[in-house]
């Protein structure tokens, strides 16, 4: 008990203090040129001490940054027609990226004029830019079009499929627990893994319900609007990718000097590192929370009603079998498959492979840093996975096109291959296409990758000029 309070004063004391994410001793320097961020080594990471960590750095106090002009939009954040929660966390922070990915229509833009206050007087922490003329913008401007002429039946189809798999998630593990069965629980589980997949399609646009669908893993949508969204996709393989730096020490991406430990034991212990991902995550985070709330740690972590969504599963299954030990196994079981099902299917999906850009390897020279450009020389996409809509819902395909339209369903993006591969063509951006087991071996090549890749992505045909930037 003495020992856990002295961990615990430990950690409130600040004895681990946030590094300054421009010291020159940071263990890893961006290739990128991005900042170190501050709270990256604090030990509990999730979104919301990200987000913490990102106020401090950017340090824009009661503004928000968005290219170069700094606004205030205090009085529109209850009315943001996206949801009050982008805005509020965000707060003192820079949101370009977050800003341009969010919105496919103008009306956001012209919004934004009423709330400027003044021009920023430093520069972004991000490389990244988003010329008028550059790919991102002109992709955009093309897609807007076409989306008038696009069928809305494939959204629809992804919620039928969604919701059918949230059905059949519960009804197996009703007939699991009914039967004592670890078969129908396998099941389950794997309904489990898929329908937390499928969900993720929800969390990037307006409130809505079947973003709640995610937290039947114990994971939280609101973690995910912050690790994923927020971090992750504005952000990817960079230094400021939370969804890389929640991984670590156990899987170690970016290509730096690796303990041979590490090199000999990383392939072994990664399938039980999947298996015990969600309930992990979740005990780690409830912590956290509850760490908080006592007072013994620094960074805020609220709890909220949705944290305890999972359990709603076991105590329907209980309803249906009088051992409370038993159902527990049970549910634990399904949670062990379920969270292997996710770390085959989604940790190695799309953003590591020795073949794409992680920070620490050449960069693109800044003009070429266009952002939608940067996103797709970040992800490897899965030919196999591409052609069928449930798979690319459950399987995060179509991934690139969903990396530069988050708010748009997954069954929306093969449409817009059409206008992509053009654009591609036009301006010599690529993204790489594999099948999902050659990702999967790319996957563990990356874990093991020590050394920085020396040469940039293969140059683009066409530069956007400097004149029209916004
Ligand atoms: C952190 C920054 C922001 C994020 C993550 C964000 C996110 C979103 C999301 C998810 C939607 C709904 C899109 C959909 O479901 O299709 C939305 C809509 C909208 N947002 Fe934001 N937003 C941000 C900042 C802003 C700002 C600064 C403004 C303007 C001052 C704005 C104005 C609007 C408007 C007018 C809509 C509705 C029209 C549209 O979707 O184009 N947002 N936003």
């Amino acid at each position: 008990m003495n020992f856990i309070f002295h961990v615990l004063l430990f950690l409130k004391s600040n004895v681990m203090p946030p590094k300054d994410g421009n010291d020159e001793n940071q263990p890893f320097k961006s290739s990128l040129g991005m900042r170190y961020p501050t709270l990256r080594e604090y030990p509990i990471k999730t979104g919301d001490v990200w987000i913490q960590g990102k106020k401090m750095d950017d340090d824009y106090r009661d503004l928000w940054r968005i290219h170069d002009g700094l606004y205030d939009l205090s009085s529109f954040v209850n009315s943001h027609p996206g949801g009050s929660d982008w805005l509020e966390w965000t707060q003192g922070t820079d949101i370009t990226e977050a800003f341009e990915a969010h919105h496919i229509y103008t009306g956001p833009e012209k919004l934004l004029q009423k709330f400027f206050v003044k021009k920023a007087t430093t520069p972004r922490d991000a490389p990244f830019h988003f010329k008028e003329d550059g790919f991102y913008k002109t992709v955009k401007r093309e897609v807007r079009e076409a989306l008038k002429d696009i069928p809305k039946w494939p959204a629809i189809l992804s919620n039928i499929y969604t919701d059918l798999l949230l059905t059949g998630y519960i009804v197996c593990a009703i007939l699991a627990a009914a039967n004592n069965s670890y078969w129908i629980a396998t099941l389950a589980g794997v309904f489990l893994g898929t329908v937390t997949i499928a969900s993720h399609n929800y969390i990037h646009r307006r409130a809505n319900f079947r973003m709640y669908y995610l937290n039947f893993s114990m994971m939280s949508w609101r973690d995910w609007r912050i690790t994923h969204v927020l971090s992750h996709h504005l952000y990817p393989n960079t230094i400021n990718d939370l969804e890389l730096a929640v991984l670590e020490p156990m899987c170690q991406y970016l290509p730096w000097a690796k303990s041979k430990w590490y090199l000999k034991l990383a392939w072994w212990y990664q399938p039980i590192f999947y298996a015990i991902f969600f309930i992990v995550g979740h005990v780690k985070g409830m912590v956290h929370k509850l760490l908080w709330k006592i007072g013994l740690v620094p960074y805020k972590a609220p709890l909220y009603w949705d944290d305890f969504l999972a359990y709603v599963v076991l105590l329907v299954m209980y309803w249906f079998n009088s051992s409370f030990q038993n159902v527990l196994l049970i549910y634990l079981y399904m949670f062990l498959v379920a969270g292997s099902h996710f770390g085959i299917t989604a940790i190695n999906a799309a953003h590591r492979d020795p073949d794409i850009f992680l920070d620490g390897d050449a960069p693109r020279p800044l003009p070429e840093l266009d952002w939608g450009v940067y996103q797709l020389d970040t992800v490897i996409d899965r030919s196999d996975v591409s052609k069928f809509q449930l798979l690319v819902l459950t399987s995060f395909g179509d991934h690139g096109l969903h990396h530069l339209f988050p708010t748009l369903d997954h069954g929306l993006l093969k449409y817009l291959y059409p206008i992509f591969n053009r654009n591609c063509e036009k301006f010599g951006a690529n993204l790489l296409f594999r099948t999902h087991w050659e990702v999967m071996k790319g996957h563990f090549a990356q874990l093991l990758r020590t050394e920085p890749k020396p040469t940039p992505p293969k140059p683009l045909k066409l530069l956007p000029t400097d004149k029209k930037e916004e």
